[in-house]
């Protein structure tokens, strides 16, 4: 039996589910130890590997959160807002790490997630990579070296499949945004222009979302003013970059005092 983390994974069948268990399985700091799907998915019951597509890998898929995380060290969770709510006071019972990538959540599932966190590690991003969280520090200096002249347009393009718009990253460039202009991204937030809309507000931070095909995901954030533009631009082509930052933050929390983390603090970019 071996003594490395014990992880499991939330949302198995997903894009990110199925990404997160390779990841897990590849790696030599963490063992997978428990698949997760709701109740009622075809995969419920099956091997892990097998329902993959490939070999046995001794964990059979449940849809039980309580006895899957008894165990756990930490539980990835890549799921829906309404799942993460509820996974977040059984990991909270359980003790173990809740690494949240799950996007879409409202303020009240936040305040839900926040109280969580009084009693167990939460570390939430809306998205895990390296290159994103950067990227937010990067907007963060340029917001606050430039005046209102430039406004800021945050452009995202994803699949078809997703559900949520504007995306996390999109939120998260938002905010970092707002934070270098000194003001709160909710008085400046404009999202989903649509027919005489006026002009625009000078000093708004503006959202767009494109859905299409396979893009895994894309961010613009757009510094216009007359005469000339500034785009700071990140291109996700590969989940498995997601799935790293994820098991790096698992790992990163195993151990630590319960609160409401980031991948900032993870990846030591915390400025604060
Ligand atoms: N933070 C990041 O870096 C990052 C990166 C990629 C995706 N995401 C987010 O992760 C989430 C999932 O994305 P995806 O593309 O994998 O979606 P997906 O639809 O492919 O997968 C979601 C999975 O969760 C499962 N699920 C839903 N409710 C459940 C429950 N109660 N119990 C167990 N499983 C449940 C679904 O059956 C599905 O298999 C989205 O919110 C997405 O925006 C975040
Ligand atoms: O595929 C998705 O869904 C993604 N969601 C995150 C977001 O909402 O920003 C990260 C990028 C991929």
């Amino acid at each position: 039996m071996s003594d490395l983390p014990g992880i499991v994974v939330t949302g198995a069948s997903g894009r990110m589910g199925q990404m997160l268990m390779r990841t897990i399985s590849d790696s030599p700091r963490a063992r997978l130890i428990g698949a997760l799907e709701r109740p009622g998915h075809d995969w419920i019951g099956q091997d892990v590997g097998v329902a993959m597509g490939g070999a046995e890998l001794g964990i059979k898929v449940t849809d039980d959160p309580l006895e899957a995380f008894a165990s756990a060290q930490a539980v990835i969770d890549f799921t829906a807002p309404a799942a993460t709510v509820e996974f977040a006071t059984i990991t909270a019972q359980a003790r173990c790490v809740h690494v949240i990538g799950t996007t879409g959540l409202s303020d009240s599932d936040i305040k839900k997630l926040d109280a969580a966190a009084r009693h167990a590690v939460i570390v939430r991003a809306g998205n895990m990579s390296l290159g994103v969280n950067l990227l937010t520090q990067l907007t963060k200096r340029v917001a606050a070296a430039l005046d209102e002249d430039f406004d800021i347009e945050v452009i995202e393009a994803h699949h078809n499949q997703k559900v949520d718009a504007p995306s996390g990253t999109a939120l998260m460039l938002g905010e970092a945004a707002a934070e270098g202009r000194g003001v709160s991204l909710d008085n400046v937030s404009d999202r989903g222009r649509d027919g005489i809309t006026g002009k625009r507000e000078r000093g708004h931070i503006g959202f767009s979302a494109i859905r299409g095909g396979d893009i895994v995901g894309e961010h613009d954030v757009l510094f216009a003013a007359p005469g000339e533009r500034i785009v700071l631009r990140h291109l996700a082509t590969d989940r498995g970059i997601f799935a790293r930052g994820a098991l790096k933050a698992a790992l990163w929390g195993i151990g630590r005092k319960p609160g409401a983390y980031d991948m900032l603090d993870v990846l030591g970019l915390n400025e604060n």
